[in-house]
């Protein structure tokens, strides 16, 4: 195999990139991002690594979760706040009910490319390209809008930065206390049509909580109860802001993609001959990759000893997209294969990208209940293979949108109009994504 550089992806075939036009305005975006302070510290995605071995090895459970691309027109506070919340608030629920520790990947800071079915949209006869992420082009369907611009990478990295910037601070500042957490989650619960379901779980979460204090732990005297740990991630599709992040760790002398702490490669552009799965094995942080149902077991080997030859716990999250009625008929030759050849990785589900469809109505959505079957379906195939459900990967978001049906509120294809906000595809919103975590809890516990 030939040595790898940053920049040995760029002689290999690569798919789901934009064509610049002015090549020179490429080339100085990228060398400006060079010259920018790393976004994370190498020495994160190695705690990270070190978590997700844990996970590999049955012992923790990975959660993973944002926007399915964030937008730099709804870039503020509230917005991150919000997402934030609901992340710890399911966070709190799976570490209670599944009694092992939960590690917190946000789909955030830096998740602003999209790789697409096809080149061109369509709109009332105007052929246009399409929207590829906010990193890229701009979502507004005008030829101006829509023209690759390589300046909007260096727009992205300040955003990403601003955006784990406060990430960081309510991590650390006080927002993350498990008490605050607790009453979020006591008021979801009231406030769900479906409160009876879940009431029995919050209560005792509660009183777990209330019995801490009472003994002496508290927010006062305890990191653990004041503070947590939140890692980012993104899909590293556009490899020339990613190439331009990556940085040789001066304490390891290893190289590592410093633009988020965990990474990941989409089912798009996985093909084990091509620019990122060659980006990818030389960069040390943890790494995803996309597996949808027509993967074969041979092929899914032969990726991950491309991208982890030495076999190691932590390094690599298989994040399965199968679609609720694929998974049964995929998922167990694959759990089945990699479990007889003895690698480690972590299994993750992502339920959103195998369940969409265009609703009546006309919008891209997702629905509650095959998003939840799939997950379930999810936990039944590890437990009869006898492997680890390690985790969950879905689309979300804090805010009240209207973009997946079902879920306790009942939202249907004629509501998806009242607040459809997704620039790409349909997310869970914050009830929804609450509910699933309630129920996916369920199964932790079981
Ligand atoms: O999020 C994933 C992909 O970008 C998305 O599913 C592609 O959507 P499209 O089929 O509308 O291009
Ligand atoms: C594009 C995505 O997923 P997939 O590669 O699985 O289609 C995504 O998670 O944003």
């Amino acid at each position: 195999m030939s040595q790898w550089q940053p920049d040995s992806w760029r002689s290999k075939p690569i798919l789901q990139q934009p064509v610049y036009e002015d090549l020179q305005q490429l080339q100085d975006a990228e060398k400006r991002l060079s010259s920018y302070p790393p976004i994370v510290f190498a020495a994160e995605a190695r705690q990270l690594f070190s978590q997700l071995a844990d996970v590999s090895q049955g012992k923790g459970f990975l959660l993973q979760g944002g926007d399915c691309a964030e937008s730099f027109d709804e870039f503020n506070a509230p917005k991150i706040r919000d997402t934030f919340k609901v992340l710890l608030q399911m966070a709190v629920v799976l570490t209670y009910a599944g009694k092992c520790p939960v590690t917190k990947v946000a789909r955030m800071a830096g998740q602003y490319a999209k790789p697409r079915s096809g080149d061109f949209e369509t709109i009332d006869g105007v052929s246009l390209p399409s929207y590829r992420g906010d990193i890229i082009n701009s979502f507004e369907f005008t030829e101006a809008a829509r023209k690759p611009d390589p300046n909007r990478m260096v727009e992205a990295y300040h955003r990403a930065s601003s955006t784990l910037n406060l990430l960081r601070a309510f991590a650390q500042g006080g927002l993350a206390d498990l008490h605050e957490v607790n009453r979020w989650n006591m008021a979801f619960v009231e406030n769900n049509p479906l409160k009876d379901r879940y009431q029995t779980m919050a209560n005792n979460l509660h009183d777990a909580l209330e019995f801490m204090s009472v003994v002496g732990i508290n927010s006062d005297n305890h990191a653990a109860i004041r503070e947590t740990h939140l890692f980012t991630s993104h899909e590293a599709l556009l490899l020339n802001y990613e190439q331009a992040l990556t940085r040789c760790d001066t304490m390891t002398g290893d190289w590592y993609n410093c633009s988020a702490h965990m990474l990941w490669i989409g089912e798009r552009t996985r093909q084990l001959d091509h620019a990122h799965v060659e980006f990818f094995r030389g960069i040390n942080n943890p790494i995803g990759v996309k597996v949808g149902p027509t993967m074969q077991e041979d092929e899914l080997i032969q990726l991950i000893d491309a991208l982890n030859p030495d076999n190691l716990p932590g390094r690599l999250t298989l994040i399965t997209r199968m679609g609720a009625d694929n998974l049964a008929d995929n998922l167990p030759r694959l759990l089945r294969r990699v479990k007889a050849e003895g690698r480690h990785v972590v299994w993750s589900s992502d339920p959103m990208h195998g369940n969409t469809f265009k609703a009546s109505s006309g919008y891209k959505t997702r629905n509650f209940d095959a998003i939840l079957r799939e997950i379930q379906q999810f936990f039944q195939v590890h437990k009869a293979e006898g492997t680890h459900a390690g985790g969950i990967h879905l689309e979300m978001t804090g805010q009240h949108v209207t973009e997946c049906t079902g879920g306790a509120y009942k939202i249907s294809d004629a509501d998806l109009a009242e607040c459809y906000q997704t620039q790409c595809d349909p997310r869970l919103n914050a009830d929804q994504v609450l509910e699933m975590a309630f129920l996916v809890a369920d199964h932790l516990k079981a």
